[in-house]
């Protein structure tokens, strides 16, 4: 269905109605980047003067989160009976359906109203109907990000949108009259949920007090290296839009907050569609897989406990560090000293239990590095570990650069989403360099250590015979 949208002229009304209030600021076209927040006069914020007043003011209960969700369905019996069957699975989730319902709701041309109205009802109708985050793109700008960290994660996300619009689907079905308001004129599809998901990851702050919430009019202030505004949340509980102590903005000038100063690239672009690359962090995170032939890897997946990943980063020195937790519980085996238990609990369930060197380490599986530090062979643990990393870096850097775009996007790709990807491929082409650089470096001088040397000879007289034997010194294919 498509949108209904409300001109940005008529926001100073429903912002009068609901009490939002706009001091020296109004929000306007802004080139190149949507809305923005323009200030209408000079702006003074003396440092060290108290009560400096606020840009923007808007009142708690029109901050939209969990348990602002939760109220709602106070006030709306119907909608609380759906939140019951689907909702309280996290403040995002619960967003996406309350903004899922009051889309169907406005779509609904030559329906009486249903359920209780609300601000937000109207407010969507401000919000720009597309947001430029990957997962809006079409499938041949999508192409464009092929061998960047992104790639997967944008997969990953769309699979992840699916089933959870699966579910809303199923679920919202099950109640007659949310499936006559959901699915029976076709209110709402899987784009409007993509749609609603972008909005609510472009837009969502973290208040001080409040946690993730969506905050209308504040949403509509745009993100600069060297912001002019910061939010915070008032004595009251009202979000307050502030200008930076020391800052003096001028009459026309654009008042900008910051949307954080430690994202990377692929990060911005993810989230909010841009990338800013004075502010984005050259940095990038890598899924890690485990070795196929492992017997073990299921159970190390299970135990680690989240998404097994490699992370890289360069500082301002050009100097790269890289981290990955999970490598190193996957390059440890039982001849190493690693065993996996099945303890029963007392009431009949069963736990797994992660022992290294016949300790319990169940509870410090995120922080392998450290245990494997300690032993003897800790060298040779971590030539494992440079080897499986810079492989994983070498294979994306490979696949980066067999799959070099045209010099200009084609007739189906939009010039930002191609401009964008061309940043991010840029940017992630450089750091992997500079990694394989760096691990390449540090292998060389783990290969030259006596004991690494020793152990690739297999004459190393191992410890607790559980590094020695057979299979240990088989050991050095890992290397090859
Ligand atoms: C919180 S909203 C800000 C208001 C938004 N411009 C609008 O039209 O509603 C965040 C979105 O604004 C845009 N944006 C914000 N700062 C930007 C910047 N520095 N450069 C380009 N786009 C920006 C991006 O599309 C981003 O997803």
């Amino acid at each position: 269905m498509p949108w209904p949208t409300l001109p940005i002229e008529d926001l100073p009304a429903w912002a009068h109605l609901n009490d939002v209030t706009f001091h020296s600021v109004k929000v306007t076209n802004t080139e190149g980047k949507g809305y923005g927040v323009i200030s209408t006069r000079d702006i003074e914020a003396t440092e060290g003067t108290p009560d400096v007043p606020s840009l923007l003011t808007v009142p708690h209960d029109l901050v939209l989160n969990a348990a602002a969700v939760d109220e709602f369905a106070k006030e709306d019996r119907n909608f609380r009976h759906l939140l019951d069957a689907i909702g309280h699975r996290g403040t995002r989730a619960d967003v996406l359906l309350f903004l899922l319902v009051q889309t169907a709701l406005v779509s609904r041309h030559g329906h009486p109203p249903v359920g209780v109205s609300n601000p937000w009802r109207i407010y969507l109708q401000f919000l720009p109907k597309s947001v430029p985050v990957p997962t809006l793109w079409n499938e041949d700008e999508r192409l464009l990000l092929r061998g960047t960290s992104l790639e997967a994660a944008v997969d990953a996300k769309i699979t992840a949108l699916d089933a959870e619009f699966g579910l809303i689907q199923e679920k919202s079905s099950d109640i007659v009259s949310w499936n006559e308001i959901l699915w029976h004129d076709g209110s709402v599809s899987f784009t409007d949920y993509i749609r609603l998901d972008a909005l609510y990851r472009s837009r969502c702050v973290e208040l001080p007090r409040s946690g993730e919430s969506m905050v209308p009019c504040l949403d509509m202030t745009n993100h600069a290296v060297t912001p002019s505004a910061y939010y915070e949340e008032s004595r009251n509980n009202e979000v307050i839009l502030l200008p930076r102590p020391g800052l003096s903005i001028s009459k026309g000038d654009e008042v900008t907050i910051s949307y954080g100063d430690d994202k990377s690239a692929a990060e911005m672009l993810f989230s909010y569609g841009f990338i800013d690359p004075q502010s984005a962090t050259d940095s990038l995170v890598l899924p890690l897989t485990p070795f196929p032939d492992d017997p073990l890897a299921k159970a190390k997946l299970v135990a680690f406990g989240q998404a097994p990943q490699i992370r890289v980063a360069r500082d301002e020195n050009g100097a790269i560090w890289w981290g990955s937790q999970f490598a190193y519980l996957m390059c440890v085996n039982e001849e190493d000293g690693l065993e996996f238990r099945v303890l029963q609990d007392t009431d009949g369930g069963q736990q797994l239990r992660v022992f290294w060197q016949q300790e319990d380490v169940t509870d410090r599986t995120s922080r392998f590095e450290e245990m494997v530090w300690t032993h003897p062979f800790s060298a040779v643990f971590r030539l494992r570990v440079v080897t499986v990393v810079q492989e994983t870096i070498q294979t994306q850097l490979e696949r980066l650069r067999s799959t070099t775009p045209p010099d200009s996007p084609s007739s189906l790709q939009h010039e930002d989403c191609f401009r964008m990807a061309m940043l991010l491929r840029q940017i992630e082409t450089d750091i992997l360099e500079g990694a394989i650089k760096t691990l390449e470096e540090e292998r060389t001088l783990l290969m030259a250590k006596e004991n690494v040397v020793a152990y690739l000879a297999g004459l190393t007289e191992q410890p607790d015979s559980d590094l020695a034997g057979e299979e240990a010194s088989n050991e050095a294919d890992d290397f090859s």
